[in-house]
């Protein structure tokens, strides 16, 4: 398993918010993005997972020698800011649907619905609806989303922000789970996040990338 970004930049609006951003990460490696808040965390790890389009640079995604997948969004999960589940429907009813809609990437089985729940100690909360879960709660049960579907990339953004102590250990661990199963991880956090084989980037915003270019 290999990744690579190449040369990438990105705009927002009209701001150079990056440029020159390459590296490449093997099976079971973590990227851990820090940076001031509006340095371009979120963007960079937007362009991965194939939501924003780069200005310029490539990236891209080998199984093995001979497998190379078409875009890196195919193969990779992605957790922004928001948990993206419906909040009148109930948590299983959520995890189901994200089951049957995510399916699994080749190379790995997803979880069932509770054994995810299971994964994330919320099994008790299964019959309740979404919107009736503690904020630590939700972003636990939004983890349960990154097991039911098979994807050797995780890509999260601020994973264990506003989270006690014990629910980070707990993301952080089946982060490290992931890992050792040969997954990649790529986080954006202001936390220290104990994770396996890790490379740093820090992003400097757009002051740095603007001037990057002369
Ligand atoms: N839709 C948009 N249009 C224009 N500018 C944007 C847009 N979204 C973000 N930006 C700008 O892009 C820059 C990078 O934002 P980004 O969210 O990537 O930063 P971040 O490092 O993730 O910050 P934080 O730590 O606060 O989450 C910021 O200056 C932000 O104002």
């Amino acid at each position: 398993m290999r990744l690579l970004a190449e040369n990438l930049s990105a705009h927002r609006g009209e701001d150079l918010i990056f440029s020159n951003i390459s590296f490449e990460l093997k099976e079971g490696q973590a990227l851990i993005l820090t940076g001031r808040n509006g340095s371009g965390k979120s963007t960079l790890l937007r362009v991965m997972a194939g939501l924003l389009r780069p200005a310029s640079g490539t990236i891209s995604f080998w199984y093995d020698a001979a497998r190379k997948a078409h875009n890196l969004g195919e193969v990779a999960h992605y957790l922004g800011h928001r948990n993206a589940m419906k909040t009148e429907l109930t948590v299983r009813e959520n995890l189901a649907f994200w089951k049957d809609f995510l399916r699994d990437a080749a190379g790995g089985t997803g979880y069932s619905v509770v054994d995810a729940a299971r994964a994330v100690e919320l099994e008790q909360v299964l019959h309740l609806p979404f919107g009736y879960l503690s904020a630590g709660q939700q972003r636990r049960m939004s983890f349960a989303k990154l097991l039911v579907g098979y994807r050797p990339v995780w890509i999260v953004d601020e994973p264990t922000a506003a989270l006690d102590v014990s629910a980070e250990a707990l993301l952080a661990r089946l982060m490290r789970e992931h890992q050792v199963r040969g997954g990649v991880i790529l986080a954006a956090t202001h936390q220290p996040l104990e994770l396996l084989d890790v490379k740093r980037l820090e992003m400097k915003g757009f002051e740095f990338a603007a001037g990057d270019e002369d």
